[in-house]
């Protein structure tokens, strides 16, 4: 569905440029959950919005079906980490969420639905009347994955989502991304430095090297669905995959970026 072909990023120029990523391919198929892990700076962020047209690579193409994303697509929404910066405070809840549907849906009745499903969805129906600042941290991250949900896309992006919520929050949060995929069949590419979060929650994971970031693994995840946060994580096989992960990215951090991309995992041969 999404495609990604010897991407390239390059910040500036001359003396002034930074290679944030030298080579990346992946393909994330319809409906599958891939998380992706790298350290601190590999290129992630940069990565996410190439993906969805908010900024040009430098060489390599994104293709979303087939077609050449060269601008934001309509089949992709976004939620990103500050919920702080990407709610508008003087707006209510369901202002909030309606907002990036207006050139979307004509309908106000649709929008409404809309809206309101997607509220329902996150656990925030009855609170479509409030403000941000008159909820918890926990509660605007929600309303900002309702903003995503409503827009109804094929895939949603999402960037280090939970990064501010407590840890309480974030397992609520994780619980709530994986039913809501369940339900819907959206497909899902998330962006996380918590390596726990990426093998709970993936079909696949993918390790991005230190920057300049080239893919240094792909890792399936073959835990059984549903999952559970005791019983998935208490798994020999959970800690397995994590303690892979985890080596990969410690490797990297200390090595610098991988000298060969796109590595097959090993661990994932059991499959
Ligand atoms: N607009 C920009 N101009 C110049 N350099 C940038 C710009 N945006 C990002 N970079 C650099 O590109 C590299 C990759 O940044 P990016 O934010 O994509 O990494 P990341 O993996 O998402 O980081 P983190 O995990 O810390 O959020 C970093 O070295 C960063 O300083």
């Amino acid at each position: 569905m999404l495609s990604v072909t010897n991407l390239r990023k390059t910040y500036g120029s001359g003396g002034q440029a930074v290679e944030a990523i030298r080579d990346l391919t992946l393909t994330v198929d319809k409906g599958e959950f891939v998380c992706i892990v790298g350290p601190s700076g590999a290129g992630k962020t940069t990565m996410l919005k190439c993906l969805c047209g908010l900024l040009k690579p430098s060489s390599g193409t994104v293709t979303l079906d087939g077609a050449p994303v060269t601008g934001p697509p309509k089949e992709i929404a976004s939620v990103f980490q500050d919920y702080s910066r990407s709610l508008m405070p003087w707006f209510t809840v369901q202002r909030n969420v309606g907002l990036p549907l207006r050139n979307r849906y004509r309908s106000a009745a649709d929008r409404a639905e809309r809206v309101a499903t997607a509220l329902d969805a996150v656990g925030l129906s009855g609170f479509g009347d409030r403000y941000p600042w008159q909820l918890s941290g926990g509660m605007q991250q929600r309303v900002a994955i309702a903003r995503g949900l409503a827009y109804a896309p094929e895939i949603l992006l999402l960037d280090e989502p939970f990064a501010s919520v407590d840890a309480q929050t974030r397992a609520d949060l994780e619980d709530l991304i994986l039913r809501v995929r369940d339900d819907t069949g959206v497909t899902m590419l998330l962006v996380t430095h918590d390596i726990d979060e990426a093998v709970y929650l993936a079909d696949r994971v993918v390790v991005m090297s230190a920057r300049p970031s080239v893919v240094l693994e792909t890792v399936p995840v073959d835990l059984p669905r549903p999952r559970d946060q005791v019983t998935t994580k208490r798994l020999p096989r959970f800690a397995e995959l994590r303690a892979h992960v985890l080596t990969l990215i410690r490797r990297t951090a200390l090595d610098g970026a991988a000298p060969t991309p796109d590595q097959h995992s090993t661990i994932g041969a059991r499959r």
